[in-house]
């Protein structure tokens, strides 16, 4: 706390502060009010002040300049409406709780100090000389962030400042009034960051700009790397931190970079309902935001079913230990691995000298181009030409061809039977078309005269010219055009690569694959893997750990999409994703910089990325002088007890620091059975509502386990719970009831494990599950267990009931 004259003072700032900011408020009302009209008008009007005349040439372009010039007016409109608007909306958030920190620091060389007032914007005094709040992101408020009072500096595209901190103070302002005044001499001081703590969880992510912890901010502002890896351990910010990132990019790069050019990739589509409110309470729009599924279920063919890691997740869990299983797990190892990665490049340099499988085109059950004819037009192409060249050639010349035998099948029998089987209002509806087509017969006419010039001959008159003979042609024409247009339409859409084929004959047999691949080295159990591959693919479905290893040798085939306008891509739970997905994703968007953020601890699926270690190849992706690694060790989510407990679950975990924050211990509940553990449950549940913990979530290993929570718990009583399925689009708060892989990411503030007995999580493989599902908790952790607990769990950090 501050002497009671400071506060006043203090007081006294914010009052003349908010004043300000009201009248700016007074003065942008009128203006927005204005602009929004001035553009109504201009809209509505558009076509009255453009004078339209295009009889001559000359007319023509006046009339384009004069729509260009009302276009540009329109436009500069829009600009300063928009810009008025946002200052508008920026004033009003200020409003609220103008700034939260204040420094004074003194420049090396200054006679005084500054007094730096940190807000989510800026605000400039009427004299536009005088910054009255800085925003959080401009170079002096790192100061705030990155020192405690004393000697200090900040970085300016200028170079760096040097000076002295004489004083750093936090604020908690509400509706115009000091809640707190906080004067510090550490960073952020740890009671400002334990009453942030203390709060509830909601059903949205909250900003984290007032309290910004030094090792946060540097990963906020690092702008050199071209890939940034952040291993971050659970709680520890990360994906706070990569969204108070994309604010800070859009800030010091507004002139260029606009929000759409950022994609966020995120574990689940709930997930991204969750964070969806972080930017916009900071005044920026949101990024774009995807999930890898989204991505692989757009590009995939849609014949193709396709599974998705949560039903992948499910069977790793589920299944019992039978021979397919393991060759299914071995399989999903392999085939996210580095090895299987150049495996596939070095099948596509086989497939441009052999090997490539076509689909013939067919037309009412005959052949029109074989699949043989393709392949040997395919390889009579110059071998230096690569592979997607090739295949582009190939389809031009499948497009020409199509074109000739549309020719020759307008002569055939059954275009005429068709032609005859034209009932009268198909017929009406086709010469309709065909005289609304004026154009055909301009052509036609046209095509007469220019034979006439060439041809020196006199011009067949009116009479001449056999219009009946040229419909019954044009007819032929339509009615053919009709069937072949489909054709060219899969040629168009490269279905003429037998692409399910091409990733089939992988798994034909061992020798095979050697020659194809040059890899020597297959997993176990690889004759097993290779069936299940083949029997899904024949079932037109495809497991999730070959969804992206079929969409890159599509790639490698067909050629590689790119998206170019793309900037800065953000991957959130970095650990789940395989070497082959970093891969895609860096061609997929060849000018974006990369952020990855996760945590090998928590990487519950079975192709995960090491993302810190040495020998990690995600640092190879970009190499390691374009790469910067960054690690969080502090957890700032849970409280002290329960971080002390989750860190005891792992090997290596003593690296993790809890913040001083305290609660109760996590309880253990064990029981005979799950009747009684679940009528416990509700107890606790009930006891936790009235001690007013609004998020609470009963966190199970799969899918069926959280029916079957769902219903016993809905059995005995418990009112108001929410079963959450992959299905469900977004959060609430309140109870309820998920499965840890779909928790990820997100945090309650009492998380019940509702089975955390042996029988449930025993395999070394479900550890990082068992931990994400208990680093999910903020304030309380509840576990149960019938007969013995899991192996994972240290008794000493822990009480019983
Ligand atoms: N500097 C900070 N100030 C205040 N709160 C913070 C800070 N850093 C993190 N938090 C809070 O800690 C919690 C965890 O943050 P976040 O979800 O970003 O962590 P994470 O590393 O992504 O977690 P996980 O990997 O476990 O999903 C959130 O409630 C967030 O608001």
């Amino acid at each position: 706390m501050i002497l009671d004259k400071d506060w006043k003072l203090d007081q006294e700032r914010l009052n003349r502060i908010t004043e300000k900011i009201q009248e700016r408020i007074a003065e942008l009302e009128p203006e927005v009010a204005d602009l929004q009209n001035q553009t109504g008008e201009i809209r509505k009007k558009f076509w009255e002040e453009v004078t339209v005349n295009t009889s001559t040439d000359e007319d023509f372009g006046e009339t384009y300049y004069s729509i260009k010039q009302q276009e540009a007016l329109l436009s500069e409109r829009e600009r300063s409406y928009q810009l008025r608007l946002q200052q508008w909306k920026s004033m009003k958030r200020l409003l609220q709780s103008p700034y939260f920190g204040r420094i004074d620091f003194r420049e090396d060389g200054m006679r005084s100090n500054e007094q730096v007032y940190i807000g989510v914007s800026s605000l400039v005094d009427t004299d536009f000389l005088n910054f009255l709040i800085y925003d959080w992101r401009t170079p002096i408020a790192s100061l705030y962030y990155d020192h405690s009072p004393g000697d200090a500096y900040y970085d300016t595209p200028g170079g760096r400042i040097t000076g002295t901190m004489e004083l750093k103070r936090q604020y908690q302002i509400s509706d115009g009034k000091l809640q707190n005044v906080i004067d510090t001499s550490v960073t952020i001081g740890d009671e400002l960051l334990q009453q942030v703590l203390g709060k509830s969880a909601g059903s949205q992510m909250k900003s984290i700009v007032a309290s910004i912890q030094k090792e946060q901010n540097t990963i906020i502002r690092d702008d050199k790397s071209h890939m940034l890896i952040v291993q971050g351990v659970a709680g520890s910010g990360k994906t706070s931190v990569a969204l108070q990132r994309v604010a800070y990019m859009l800030y010091k790069h507004r002139e260029r970079l606009k929000a759409d050019q950022i994609v966020l990739f995120s574990p689940n589509p709930m997930f991204n309902s969750y964070v969806s409110t972080v930017l916009p309470e900071l005044g920026e729009e949101n990024m774009q935001q995807t999930t890898f599924q989204e991505y692989l279920e757009y590009e995939i063919d849609s014949t193709l079913r396709l599974e998705d890691q949560f039903d992948q997740i499910e069977y790793v869990l589920l299944e019992q230990s039978t021979l397919e299983y393991e060759a299914r797990l071995r399989g999903i190892e392999y085939k996210a691995s580095v090895a299987f990665l150049k495996a596939i490049q070095n099948y596509a340099v086989w497939l441009g000298k052999e090997g490539m499988r076509f689909n013939s085109i067919r037309f009412q059950n005959r052949d029109l181009i074989t699949a043989k004819q393709m392949e040997a037009q395919f390889y009579s192409y110059d071998i230096s030409i690569s592979l997607a060249n090739r295949v582009s050639r190939l389809q031009e010349w499948l497009l020409k061809e199509l074109t000739l035998l549309e020719r020759k099948e307008r002569n055939k029998l059954w275009v005429q039977d068709e032609l005859n089987y034209l009932d009268k209002e198909q017929l009406a509806v086709v010469f309709n078309e065909l005289h609304k087509d004026k154009g055909v017969f301009d052509f036609a006419e046209q095509y007469e005269e220019i034979q006439e010039k060439l041809n020196n001959k006199r011009r067949r008159d009116e009479g001449d010219f056999d219009y009946a003979e040229r419909e019954e042609e044009l007819l032929l024409q339509m009615v053919v055009n009709k069937h072949f247009k489909p054709l060219k339409r899969c040629v168009k859409r490269m279905l003429f690569i037998d692409i399910d084929e091409l990733y089939a004959q992988l798994f034909d047999n061992f020798e095979a694959y050697k020659l194809m691949t040059n890899e020597t080295n297959v997993p176990e159990l690889w004759s097993t893997i290779c069936i299940l591959t083949k029997e899904k693919l024949r079932r037109l479905e495809l497991f999730y750990e070959d969804a992206t290893p079929y969409l890159y040798l599509k790639e490698l085939v067909e050629g590689i999409r790119t998206n170019t306008g793309v900037r800065h891509v953000f991957v959130d739970e970095g650990q789940d994703y395989s070497m082959f997905q970093y891969e895609f994703l860096k061609k997929l968007f060849p000018r974006a910089r990369m952020t990855v953020l996760g945590d090998f601890n928590q990487a519950i699926f079975y192709q995960a990325t090491e993302l810190y270690e040495a020998d990690s190849p995600l640092i190879q992706l970009y190499g390691e002088s374009n790469t910067n690694l960054f690690r969080l060790l502090r957890s700032y989510r849970s409280t002290q007890e329960i971080v002390e407990f989750t860190k005891s679950l792992l090997h290596g975990g003593e690296d993790i620091i809890p913040i001083k924050r305290t609660g109760a211990k996590p309880v253990l509940s064990c029981a005979d059975n799950r009747k009684e553990l679940t009528v416990r449950m509700v107890k606790d549940i009930e006891a936790l509502n009235s001690d007013g913990f609004a998020s609470i979530a009963v966190i199970t290993k799969t899918a069926a386990e959280s029916r079957e929570a769902f219903n016993l718990l809905t059995e005995q009583g418990c009112t108001s719970l929410r079963l959450i399925t992959k299905q469900t689009p977004t959060f609430e708060k309140g109870t309820m009831v998920i499965p840890a892989y779909l928790a990820k990411g997100v945090e309650f503030d009492a998380v019940l494990i509702y089975d955390a007995s042996s029988r449930m999580y025993h395999r070394e493989s479900e550890r990082k599950l068992f931990y994400t599902a208990c680093t999910r908790a903020m304030h309380r952790l509840l576990l149960y267990a019938t007969g013995k607990w899991t192996r994972f769990i240290n008794t000493d950090s822990i009480d019983y009931t």
